[in-house]
């Protein structure tokens, strides 16, 4: 089955229809200057809705220790998320500081950037590979940009990863069958304005990934 991470959830009505479609993975985002950014106690609350539901994963850009572990007093994180500049020696580090399992997010633009999966690939659990931000965007992810499908096809990655970057309800099926991804994120694709998320396209984006994967 396709695992489903729907990110930047930042309300209750986000948060609902992420559990109630299946995802397997909702994500906090802890860095402050994203639209979508939630404080540790607004992602304990958002948590507290239901007890079991999606793994939540923390996603953080360059961390300090200190950023990490408040948002872990706060919230039952299953999975932290590196979305910034991190070394596979800070990986490793925070990995094994907080004994969760992390997933390095990495821009791809082209097949040369596979080659820094290698050095990461020891000290993570997981893979994200997202486009590279595009030229002026404040963001490091989050961006509604994306990279070639194709780069990922018939390829070996050394983690179980997800595909991420643009995608939307209308394109994940299509994305999945060009990339061969066993696992999809998305955030700006199912919004309805800038940082805020609409539940009729959680749902819509989890049953495409769930048929496309069924057609095989
Ligand atoms: O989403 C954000 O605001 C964000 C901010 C800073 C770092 C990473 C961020 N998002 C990372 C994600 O995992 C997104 O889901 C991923 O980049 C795909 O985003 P999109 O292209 O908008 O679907």
């Amino acid at each position: 089955m396709t695992t489903v991470k729907i990110c930047g959830i930042s309300d209750a009505a986000g948060f609902d229809a992420a559990a109630a479609a299946g995802a397997e993975m909702v994500g906090f985002v802890f860095y402050p200057p994203s639209p979508r950014a939630v404080t540790p106690e607004g992602a304990a609350a958002l948590s507290a809705r239901m007890e079991d539901g999606p793994l939540r994963v923390g996603l953080f850009v360059d961390p300090t220790d200190e950023e990490i572990a408040a948002a872990l007093a706060a919230v039952p994180l299953g999975l932290i998320q590196l979305h910034g500049a991190e070394s596979p020696e800070r990986c490793a580090e925070i990995r094994a500081r907080f004994g969760l399992p992390v997933m390095k997010a990495l821009g791809i633009g082209d097949a040369a950037d596979f080659a820094a999966l290698e050095a990461y690939a020891p000290v993570v659990d997981r893979f994200l590979l997202d486009a590279k931000p595009p030229a002026g965007a404040s963001l490091p992810g989050g961006n509604a940009a994306a990279f070639d499908w194709g780069l990922t096809a018939g390829r070996v990655i050394p983690r179980p990863w997800l595909l991420a970057g643009g995608l939307t309800p209308e394109t994940v099926a299509r994305a999945i069958r060009q990339s061969g991804a066993a696992g999809v994120d998305v955030s700006s694709g199912v919004e309805r304005a800038r940082g805020v998320k609409d539940p009729g396209r959680i749902g819509a984006f989890v049953r495409a990934a769930r048929d496309a994967a069924q057609a095989g």
